[in-house]
């Protein structure tokens, strides 16, 4: 059977290296074959003068561009903004972006998940009190306060003692350092969609790495992304202790039922999130970040996945206009049947989607 095609502009709003990365040419084709086309939006002119769009997908910050967004949406109700400026916002800060993992709740699993336990610091004298850092057990890894995107907010220290603090710039979050076993989990959300893929990440520290160490701090940046040559090259050996290959994925029911917690608890639709499942009990996972529009063309047949999310949005925003307004918008329920509303068409409105809502 043929697949449905929709008739459909979609406006993105990205930084270069974000636009070079995820609008493939492969990406715009088979859009294109649905119907979407996608058009780049021109920073140097105002989004509402631009379009019409049916959807603006867009990872830009700042007051100006949330001004635009709002014009936007005044002239244009119908329009679908993926996703609402306020709801990324909750991912620019580390500990904001955390906090809503506390407040999800899943039943009937074996597994349990949480964060690693972690505290703010956001002054000089704080760190340099004697007793900052006392609360955690080392060690810690030390992560700027702000996750904007900047290169500055993904400079990450592993800090192994507690004198080493002073070396830090707050604001910073320390965090406890979980053992791993090497290996990360990214999981990729697109709407409905859940993928779980593996990276590379910090190998295990040792109670005798801690103790004798030379080097007390360690930077690192954006480890998961490393070229495999780095790790061939390693001259110290640190990245040999990673097995990839043998490391057993997480259930995947357990984390897609994570990936829908989270997705309706932020009202994001497009986003991904990293656990580290905790060495010493084997069923305990840790969320440890969340990143709004990842780097999704490294997921694998990411075109076929967006271009499907896209014609659900045109979809569901058809839908909705062909109801009008005699439909109840937000449903206030609560329950996993409330969730799972795939052909609702209220659904986009409940995740965030159509910010006009
Ligand atoms: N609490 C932790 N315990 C063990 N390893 C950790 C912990 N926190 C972070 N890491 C390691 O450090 C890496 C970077 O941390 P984090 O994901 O918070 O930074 P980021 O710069 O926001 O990453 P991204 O590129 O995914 O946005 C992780 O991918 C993981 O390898
Ligand atoms: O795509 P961008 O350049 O924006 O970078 C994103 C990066 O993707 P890339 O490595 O393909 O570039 C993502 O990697 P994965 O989690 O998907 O591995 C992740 O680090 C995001 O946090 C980055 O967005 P930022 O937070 O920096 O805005
Ligand atoms: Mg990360
Ligand atoms: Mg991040």
């Amino acid at each position: 059977m043929a697949e449905k095609t929709f008739g459909g502009v979609i406006g993105y709003a990205l930084a270069p290296k974000k636009q070079n990365s995820f609008i493939r040419d492969s990406l715009v084709s088979l859009a294109k074959s649905r119907g979407i086309e996608l058009v780049r939006v021109d920073s140097d002119k105002p989004l509402a003068d631009q379009g019409p769009f049916d959807c603006v997908l867009h990872k830009l910050y700042g007051d100006d561009w949330k001004r635009q967004l709002r014009e936007f949406q005044s002239r244009f109700p119908n329009a679908v903004i993926l996703d609402a400026p306020e709801a990324i916002e909750r991912l620019h800060n580390r500990i904001s972006m955390l906090q809503v993992v506390s407040e999800l709740r899943i039943q009937d699993r074996t597994e349990t998940f949480g964060i690693p336990k972690q505290i703010v610091i956001y002054d000089k004298a704080t760190l340099m009190d004697p007793q900052a850092g006392d609360s955690l057990k080392f060690p810690v890894i030390a992560k700027p306060l702000v996750a904007d995107g900047s290169a500055k907010s993904h400079k990450m220290a592993l800090v192994f003692t507690r004198d080493a603090l002073d070396k830090l710039k707050p604001p910073i979050v320390l965090q406890e350092f979980v053992n791993h076993g090497g290996v990360i989990f990214k999981v990729y959300v697109v709407g409905e969609h859940v993928r779980c893929v593996k990276r590379k990440s910090l190998p295990d520290v040792s109670e005798e790495k801690t103790v004798g160490v030379s080097e007390n701090l360690l930077s690192f940046s954006q480890v998961s992304n490393l070229a495999n040559h780095d790790v061939e090259n390693d001259s110290d050996g640190y990245y040999r202790l990673m097995h990839l290959e043998d490391t057993e994925m997480p259930p995947n029911a357990f984390v897609v039922d994570i990936a829908r917690g989270l997705r309706r608890a932020l009202k994001l639709n497009l986003f991904n999130f990293d656990v580290i499942r905790d060495a010493r009990y084997g069923n305990r996972y840790l969320i440890i970040d969340i990143n709004y529009f990842p780097g999704y063309a490294k997921m694998p047949g990411y075109e076929a996945v967006l271009t499907q999310f896209f014609c659900d949005v045109m979809l569901k925003k058809e839908q909705e206009e062909q109801q009008g307004e005699d439909h109840d918008p937000v449903s206030t329920k609560d329950n996993e049947e409330s969730f799972q509303v795939e052909s609702c068409p209220s659904f986009y409105a409940k995740q965030g989607v159509c910010s006009h809502h």
